[in-house]
């Protein structure tokens, strides 16, 4: 048993709340560098953490849960006379449907507009679904704690959370909701063919879709539609997950920055509001850049879009290229060809900045960046990797300075100098 640790969770309710019921045992405690002066928990993978204080204002939680929630082979005495985390995940699918359906039936924009509780007949007559089905929705979204409900002469009424309101209604400047609408219409279905992916080792566009699986963004593009949706959900990261990313290192000393495969602009924008002295260039595929311009450009833009074929033609000259989820897209040569066409074209004393979800050094971990390496299986050509393998990549293309910094949140950061 770990003291440190022990200390720190009766310092954090939120660790109490019984969403984490596992024991430390010595085994687990060496996933982490366990410091008990500070009652914190660090990650030992050869990251930066600016301070103590930092770690457990902006990482430890969310760091925590995921880290000490999914190691099978740590399950504590608690777990094993009943299977509690268990039986959370094998029932995880039915909780992403049941957000998911609610998300499309538009329950959590209703709530929010009505500014009252609502019973199941009034929500399901307002949205014309079954009155039934609609109450066990409800019930169910309450059950995950994102609805309220109260009970008014046996008649319940339902309202929204602040989470909900923040990030599940379509509307909200912080909206989770094209990251939703992606993952239930498009990656759900790719899901359902997980184990063949794993079988064949590739991705399974071709059996979801009827697509090639060999050109991906092909795929991942194969209608307008598809591509806002894509565009959508690549967007909706950077809200939450933006400000953290761009933070991550001190990037004002460069002056010229290009978002190399930017998308939507989200990243660019994130970063020409840390750093409005430097000038932010989004490159895409043409498509992506007409599509950015006429469905995402925002009236006060400073950023600037430029179509390019990133494998195919020259890339402008820029003091940092920032990758964000772009080397995890692609088989190792690939990528390879685009760092080391990315440090010929950079300024000297330039540098790059990956953005992507890095794996733990002792593959334990966290459960979102294996979780999004299959996805990247199911999807792709590429995979999720640790910082050591991106160190390998960088400085093989010719890259040096490497430095790492995790988040603590979904996506972790690394800059390399020229
Ligand atoms: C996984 S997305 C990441 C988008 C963005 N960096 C982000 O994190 O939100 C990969 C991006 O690379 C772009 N891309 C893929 N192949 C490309 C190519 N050959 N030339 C230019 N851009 C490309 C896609 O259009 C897409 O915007």
């Amino acid at each position: 048993m770990v003291v440190g640790l022990i200390r720190w969770r009766r310092e954090f309710p939120f660790f109490l709340k019984g969403k984490w019921r596992g024991e430390v045992t010595e085994r687990n405690a060496e996933t982490f560098n366990i410091l008990p002066t500070k009652k914190m928990l660090c990650c030992q993978t050869g990251v930066c953490a600016p301070s103590a204080d930092h770690w457990i204002e902006n990482c430890a939680q969310p760091f925590v849960l995921f880290g000490f929630s999914t190691m099978a082979e740590h399950l504590s005495q608690s777990e094993l006379d009943y299977p509690f985390k268990l039986l959370e995940y094998i029932n995880g699918f039915r909780v992403s449907k049941v957000i998911f359906s609610a998300c499309e039936q538009g329950v959590f924009d209703l709530l929010l507009q009505s500014q009252k509780s609502l019973s199941a007949a009034e929500v399901a007559q307002e949205l014309g679904t079954s009155e039934d089905s609609m109450e066990r929705l409800l019930d169910a979204l309450v059950g995950v704690e994102v609805l309220e409900v109260e009970l008014k002469q046996g008649t319940a009424y339902y309202s929204s959370s602040d989470v909900a309101n923040l990030y599940l209604a379509k509307n909200s400047p912080k909206s989770l909701y094209d990251m939703i609408i992606y993952q239930s219409q498009t990656i759900y279905p790719l899901w359902n063919n997980l184990g063949n992916a794993v079988r064949e080792g590739r991705n399974q566009n071709e059996k979801t879709f009827g697509l090639s699986s060999e050109d991906i963004f092909s795929a991942i593009y194969r209608s307008e539609e598809e591509m806002l949706k894509f565009m959508g959900l690549m967007n909706s990261s950077w809200v939450i997950d933006g400000h953290d990313v761009v933070t991550a290192f001190d990037l004002s000393r460069f002056k010229s920055i290009v978002d190399v495969g930017g998308c939507s602009g989200a990243l660019a924008r994130e970063l020409a509001k840390v750093y409005p002295a430097s000038t932010l260039t989004v490159l895409d595929l043409p498509k992506v850049i007409q599509t950015a311009q006429k469905h995402f450009c925002q009236s006060d833009d400073t950023i600037k879009f430029q179509e390019v074929e990133l494998f195919k033609e020259d890339l402008p000259a820029a003091d940092l290229y920032v990758l964000a989820r772009i080397i995890h897209d692609w088989k190792e040569e690939k990528s390879m060809t685009l760092l080391r066409k990315i440090h010929a074209a950079c300024n000297s004393g330039g540098g790059i900045l990956l953005v992507e979800a890095m794996l733990f050094e002792n593959r334990r971990g966290p459960l979102m960046a294996q979780l999004f390496s299959l996805n990247m299986l199911v999807q792709t050509e590429g995979k999720e990797q640790p910082p050591s393998h991106y160190t390998h990549m960088l400085t093989a293309a010719g890259f040096t300075d490497v430095q790492v910094c995790r988040t603590g949140k979904s996506y972790d950061a690394i800059l390399a100098l020229k």
